[in-house]
């Protein structure tokens, strides 16, 4: 026998006996420190981090990209520091909430009678991050050394787009010599049984699109006014995004399949001590889209879109992008990680869920955005994914929330995944297929 096959099948034996409890309450306590935007206390959230990975004896180090944005990253030491590393990524900020509309307080963690904790962030992502922490804890405590290292890294700023975090992170030194094999990132809630896992994502394209127009009387019908220019712009949004949804609708393309367009505000108009003043028609008029651009997209051809028919020059009309992801790499190429048998990951990644009695579905690109991005252009594989099932999408919604079980059963999934990448090397995985499958 391998010793490594046969320590990996030592440690399955054994059953981790510590209270639940006391994961829950770690749960809570991060749950509690808020991290919501415009001001997350990322210094109290860090500590937090740091203060359990010296009861887990962890490597630690706090990278601050910029200051007052601190990025943890622990480390777990593999047996063969030659072989690329694992790294489990979460974000430490939330989105900010409304506590007025929540049943419990947004930051209080209360556990209802029927064991949902409430919490913002309690699905989007501080779970991950402290399942991860939990499944070292259990690791280590079952006597398991993981063969290739295990990095965690707790980022800051995911939610404003990742510039002063994961983007400053994916393009250090500090990331380099990490040598990143394998990356897990956050995923989204499943409301059925099956774990959503996701090999992509849409791109996001946050424009803005500007309108100036001739200024006048109220009363007085004439052409080329801003706001005029501005809502030829918005019908032409609204039959494209039309189009869109009509292929979501007809079942012919998923959610995340195609070209999503949100209007996200307007800002025009001039202002007066009572509102707007009514009988003047502004000089300028603005309006935000969330656009998401699927890998598959053509690029050029919603530039062209843009450029032709939504902010067109001949209508008084510019734009600019507040964040413009690449929808292709260096090469052209899209930006997405292989799900088939040239990424190994997959297959163990499939064989450690249903090790731990769960299920994913079908691979997907995510309809939103994550910090896998940063990690993927560069070649990196990357699998997002949550392993939070039977429970419905709250993520940015009001009253967040995740049961307690299922939290402790996404421990045990992740205490599984960890043990089979980081047992992983070539000659394990010739020696399981060649011998056990
Ligand atoms: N995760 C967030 C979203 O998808 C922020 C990503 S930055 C574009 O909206
Ligand atoms: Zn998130
Ligand atoms: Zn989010």
């Amino acid at each position: 026998f391998s010793p490594l096959l046969s320590s990996s099948k030592s440690s399955d034996a054994e059953e981790y006996s510590e209270d639940p409890s006391s994961a829950i309450s770690r749960f809570q306590q991060y749950l509690r420190i808020n991290t919501a935007h415009p001001n997350p206390q990322y210094r109290e959230a860090a500590d937090f981090i740091l203060s359990q990975a010296r009861s887990l004896s962890l490597h630690s180090q706090t990278l601050e990209f910029v200051p007052g944005k601190p990025l943890v990253l622990l480390k777990w030491p593999g047996s063969d520091p030659t072989l690329p590393s694992l790294l489990l990524n979460s974000h430490t900020d939330v989105v900010p909430t409304e506590d007025s509309k929540w049943a419990h307080p947004p930051f209080a963690a209360h556990v209802d009678p029927a064991g949902d904790i409430y919490a913002r962030g309690s699905q989007d992502t501080k779970c991950i991050g402290l399942q991860y922490v939990e499944a070292v804890r259990r690791l280590k405590a079952s006597g398991f050394t993981p063969l290739r290292t295990i990095y965690l890294s707790f980022v800051p700023d995911e939610e404003i787009g990742g510039s002063d975090g994961a983007r400053k992170f994916a393009e250090s030194d500090a990331f380099r010599d990490m040598n990143v094999g394998i990356l897990l990132d956050e995923g989204l809630t499943s409301p059925d049984a099956n774990y959503k896992v996701f090999y992509a994502e849409r791109c996001p394209w946050w424009l803005v699109i500007k309108a100036t127009g001739a200024p006048g009387h109220g009363a007085k019908l004439y052409d080329n006014t801003a706001m005029e220019n501005l809502m030829k712009s918005i019908e032409s949004v609204r039959r494209f995004r039309d189009s869109q949804f009509d292929l979501v609708k007809s079942g012919l393309k998923a959610d995340s399949e195609v070209i999503s367009v949100n209007m996200v505000f307007l800002k025009a108009g001039t202002p007066s001590p009572t509102g707007f003043v009514m009988n003047l028609q502004p000089s300028e008029a603005e309006a935000g889209f969330d656009v998401r651009v699927p890998p598959n997209a053509n690029p050029k051809s919603l530039e062209k879109r843009i450029d032709e028919e939504w902010a067109p020059a001949s209508r008084n009309m510019t734009f600019e992008f507040k964040q413009k992801v690449p929808v292709l790499d260096k090469f052209g190429r899209p930006v997405l990680t292989a799900t088939d048998s040239s990424n190994p990951w997959w297959a163990l990644l499939e064989e450690a869920v249903k090790e731990a009695n769960g299920k994913l579905s079908k691979p997907e690109i995510n309809v939103g955005t994550t910090d896998a991005r940063y990690f993927r252009v560069l070649g990196v594989p990357a699998i997002g994914f949550s392993p939070i099932a039977n429970t419905p999408i709250l993520i940015h919604d009001h009253n967040e929330f995740l049961n307690k079980d299922e939290y402790l059963k996404g421990i045990s999934v992740y205490e599984s995944v960890i043990k089979a990448f980081a047992s992983n090397d070539d000659h394990a995985r010739s020696w399981i297929s060649k011998y056990e499958l």
